[in-house]
């Protein structure tokens, strides 16, 4: 029995929210009437984890589309993806609404076409809430086809997009369009051209051949206010109107993780914009112009600059996708295969290293001592000091990110020096004669054993450890590659006659939270 009954006329998409634990309860979202379902008698649900309001829903009846607003304080979820209070969707019709993450109380949304009680006997005689599911309508305006996901990612789906085992997607700049312009950068919205009339022809091919059409484009400009988000969809539907097929664009906005080469926007497409479709992998494609591509020339012997970055091939080989440059792609020219990749190549990690090859002597000693780490941002410092494998419980970790400067991981690690039984592990980076003073120096006055921990990574894999750090803990602070620069710059190679008792070279052993983590970290990241 539904909760709730309205009269409706014919021509009316009605709105219902329907529970997936017991289909007879539903909920109709009228056009524009915000409801709101929690802990309530209406839904039966007693659970204290539910705020009496915690979900509120807003039904825009033009756009066949939900607003859902999370109000309660524990976390809800929009097909199976987590959200927090205040946090805003928006439904299609047949997406998945937990009330409570992770539970029970879930509800799928239908756009229903009403009945006509009566009226013409030879139409649809069945209840309004029955599931006769409508066809969606046409969406009013192109602005209704656009998403943000995270606050980061823009998605466009072509009204009429079918979802495809088959995807044959596509970066944008250099690939489908290049600007009329003849400059890297566009001058305006309007400064753009199909890159050759073989684009138009090899998609409607490729779309025949039942592919769907996907492009990942890099919009970073867009993050940082220089290029101006509705100027750039209108181009993006322009574009679109050229090549008449239906696609879904992704545009990464900003420098996380669905900015390529990183897999975000290939994931997200896999998990919620393929209508529950596993994607073919070995047929999929990517193409891209960003392949890492030394200077050249063309075929009439014009030179060709080196491409600007290696991303869209890295994004394909992370993923797993075959991939292909536009000249190979849409010109057929042949494949010199002439590319560089990044120095460091993180599937290279051994993890069949020891950490160190002090193998006689305990890595930490039980001892009062003073260890002083040395290595650059992203070298792992604070990953390895903190390994509780190897430290014991009597060890006070000094760190100047927490402490806020020298001076007082000075006068923290004497506190802790002179007590008792505590050693002390500088987790800094020390890049110097002098940063490394201020520490021996107390450790030679109150005649205390102290080891230098020598970070034994290079600079690029530093960066790659400092990238992973920025997609996996948004939480820490970003370091630039300057930041890494500038200690390269000042590095002194650590000597005994600093008055350092032992150099101990710490070896990087990959050791990761979870197969996820692992999975990004063996990725390039850029
Ligand atoms: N052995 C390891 N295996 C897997 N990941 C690691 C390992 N060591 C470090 N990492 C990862 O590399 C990133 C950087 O490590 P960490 O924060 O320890 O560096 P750090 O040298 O302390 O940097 P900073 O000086 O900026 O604090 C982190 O995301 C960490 O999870």
């Amino acid at each position: 029995m539904s909760k709730l009954s309205v009269k409706t006329n014919d021509n009316v998409t009605l709105c219902v929210l329907v529970s997936d634990e017991n289909p007879e309860l539903k909920f109709i979202l009228l056009d524009n009437e915000p409801l709101t379902l929690g802990r309530t008698q209406q839904t039966g649900i007693v659970d204290q984890r539910m705020s009496k309001n915690q979900m509120k829903f807003v039904a825009d009846y033009s756009t066949a589309r939900v607003l859902v607003e999370q109000l309660g304080s524990n976390r809800s979820a929009v097909n199976n993806e987590s959200m927090i209070k205040g946090e805003k969707r928006l439904l299609n019709h047949g997406d998945k609404v937990s009330l409570l993450f992770n539970s029970n109380f879930t509800y799928h949304l239908d756009f229903v076409t009403p009945p006509t009680y009566g009226v013409d006997s030879n139409k649809r005689t069945t209840n309004c809430l029955d599931k006769e599911i409508s066809p969606k309508k046409p969406r009013s305006d192109s602005t209704s086809k656009w998403e943000t996901r995270d606050g980061t990612l823009l998605v466009y789906n072509s009204s009429n997009i079918v979802h495809k085992e088959k995807i044959a997607a596509f970066d944008m700049d250099g690939t489908l369009i290049v600007t009329q312009s003849g400059k890297v950068f566009p001058v305006d919205e309007n400064d753009w051209q199909i890159y050759s009339p073989e684009v138009t022809t090899s998609i409607k091919k490729l779309s025949d051949d039942g592919y769907k059409i996907v492009i990942f484009t890099n919009q970073g400009g867009i993050g940082v206010n220089k290029v101006n988000e509705k100027t750039f969809k209108k181009k993006i539907e322009n574009i679109l109107k050229v090549i008449k097929i239906p696609v879904q664009v992704f545009i990464a906005t900003r420098k996380d993780i669905y900015r390529k080469p990183a897999p975000g926007m290939w994931n997200i497409l896999v998990s919620d914009y393929n209508g529950g479709l596993s994607v073919d992998m070995d047929k999929s494609l990517f193409c891209g112009d960003a392949a890492g591509r030394p200077t050249r020339s063309s075929a009439d012997g014009k030179p060709i600059k080196k491409d600007h970055s290696c991303c869209d091939r890295l994004f394909a080989m992370n993923i797993g996708l075959k991939f292909y440059t536009p000249e190979e792609y849409f010109l057929k020219e042949s494949t010199e295969e002439l590319y560089a990749l990044p120095v460091f190549n993180p599937n290279d990690v051994m993890s069949n290293i020891l950490y160190t090859d002090l193998t006689s002597k305990a890595l930490f000693s039980p001892n009062k001592e003073m260890i002083i780490m040395v290595g650059c941002p992203g070298s792992g410092k604070s990953y390895f000091a903190s390994n509780k494998l190897f430290c014991h419980d009597r060890m006070k970790i000094i760190n100047r990110d927490t402490l806020g400067s020298w001076q007082k991981c000075v006068s923290e690690a004497k506190k802790y020096l002179s007590g008792v039984s505590w050693s002390v592990v500088i987790d800094n980076t020390n890049p110097d004669i002098e940063s490394r003073k201020r520490f021996i120096d107390i450790a030679k006055s109150l005649k205390i054993p102290c080891r230098v921990f020598l970070m034994n990574v290079s600079k690029d894999h530093a960066k790659h450890n400092n990238k992973f750090r920025e997609l996996t803990d948004r939480k820490h602070q970003k370091v630039s590659d300057a930041v890494i620069h500038s200690y390269f710059s000042k590095f002194q190679e650590p000597s005994k006659n600093e008055g350092i008792d032992e150099i101990v070279k710490i070896n990087f052993v990959p050791h990761f939270k979870d197969p996820e983590h692992e999975k990004l970290y063996k990725m390039f990241l850029l």
